[in-house]
């Protein structure tokens, strides 16, 4: 699998090729504000529920990741979490391919056994925006200590009552709230993981800032998404949504979808340095999802906390 992963050398490149990057006409949308802004600034999305006054408080609550629309579209469908043939079905069918690379990066990384049953052991792991805990309950079964939140309270019931059914898998954690809500609690883990999360939430770099606030020095933290690529739009919406009908029309924007180059960039300037970076891609004919060094649609990036 290692050479399949995009190495250290070609994120040195990337980490490079940023700052020119940044300048060029692709790093904006037509009629938006530019995404330079939209990354790097406070402002959030006009969806957002973020920076309300608090009332209990007098004051503003730190900008929130929250987008109210986003929300409502996984509350709609919470129900469905554990059919594999449902609207899940491609999270469910990616699950053992990004296991695959968590396990790999982290056993690697904390000096872990790869082969053993429950290479996590002693590990404290949170995973943000579970949803109904696909990705929680084998972290679970791989020794890890886990917590899952996630802002939807039907998502966290669901997982909840999943979780109870077997005894490993109802040590886990679970919580309805947010990163941002978890960093005031000055709560901190081991590794910090939001699969499929960052291209639904208000602010992007204020929530890769609370990932990384929640990450131990020299802690993990593994963010995947979809790439903002003319192929993204053509695999990961139309084909996905309008002519497959894996998942619901309306699920993704295109335009909140963030480039590896962004990602790398905005985690640099959390204080996480990215290590690995891979791709997923699927095999129609199996069916299967396999890790590559294709990073145009989906794909996984693994960093460190770096110690100050
Ligand atoms: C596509 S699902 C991914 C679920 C899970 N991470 C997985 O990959 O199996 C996105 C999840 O993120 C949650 N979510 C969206 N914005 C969030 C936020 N700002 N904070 C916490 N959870 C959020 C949604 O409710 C939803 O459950
Ligand atoms: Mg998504």
């Amino acid at each position: 699998m290692a050479s399949k992963l995009v190495r250290h050398s070609h994120l040195r490149a990337l980490s490079f090729s940023i700052n020119n990057y940044i300048r060029s006409p692709h790093f904006s949308t037509p009629n938006r504000a530019p995404l330079s802004y939209r990354l790097f600034s406070n402002a959030s999305s006009s969806s957002s529920s973020s920076a309300r006054p608090d009332k209990s408080t007098g004051g503003f609550q730190r900008a929130s990741s929250l987008k109210d629309l986003e929300l409502t579209k996984f509350a709609s469908i919470a129900e469905t979490w554990w059919d594999s043939e449902g609207p899940f079905k491609p999270l469910h069918v990616m699950n053992p391919t990004r296991l695959a690379f968590i396990r790999s990066t982290l056993c690697q990384h904390f000096s872990k056994d790869p082969n053993s049953a429950r290479p996590f052991e002693g590990l404290k792991i949170v995973d943000v925006g579970c949803g109904g805990g696909i990705l929680s309950e084998p972290l679970a079964r791989m020794g890890a200590t886990v917590t899952g939140v996630d802002a939807v309270e039907k998502n966290i019931k669901i997982a909840h009552i999943h979780a109870d059914l077997d005894p490993v898998t109802s040590t886990i954690e679970y919580c309805c709230t947010t990163a941002e809500k978890l960093v005031e609690e000055d709560r901190k883990f081991d590794v910090v993981i939001a699969l499929e999360v960052i291209e639904h939430v208000a602010n992007p770099a204020e929530f890769c800032k609370s990932l990384a606030a929640l990450t131990v020095p020299d802690g993990a933290t593994i963010i995947s998404t979809i790439n903002r690529s003319m192929r993204s739009y053509a695999t990961a919406i139309v084909a996905a949504e309008y002519l497959l009908h894996w998942l619901p029309k309306g699920t993704h924007e295109w335009s909140s979808f963030l480039t590896p180059e962004e990602l790398v960039l905005i985690l640099q300037r959390a204080n996480i340095t990215v290590r690995e970076m891979a791709g997923f891609v699927y095999n129609p004919l199996t069916g299967r999802w396999s890790l590559s060094d294709d990073i145009s649609v989906n794909f996984i990036a693994f960093g460190t906390k770096n110690c100050q």
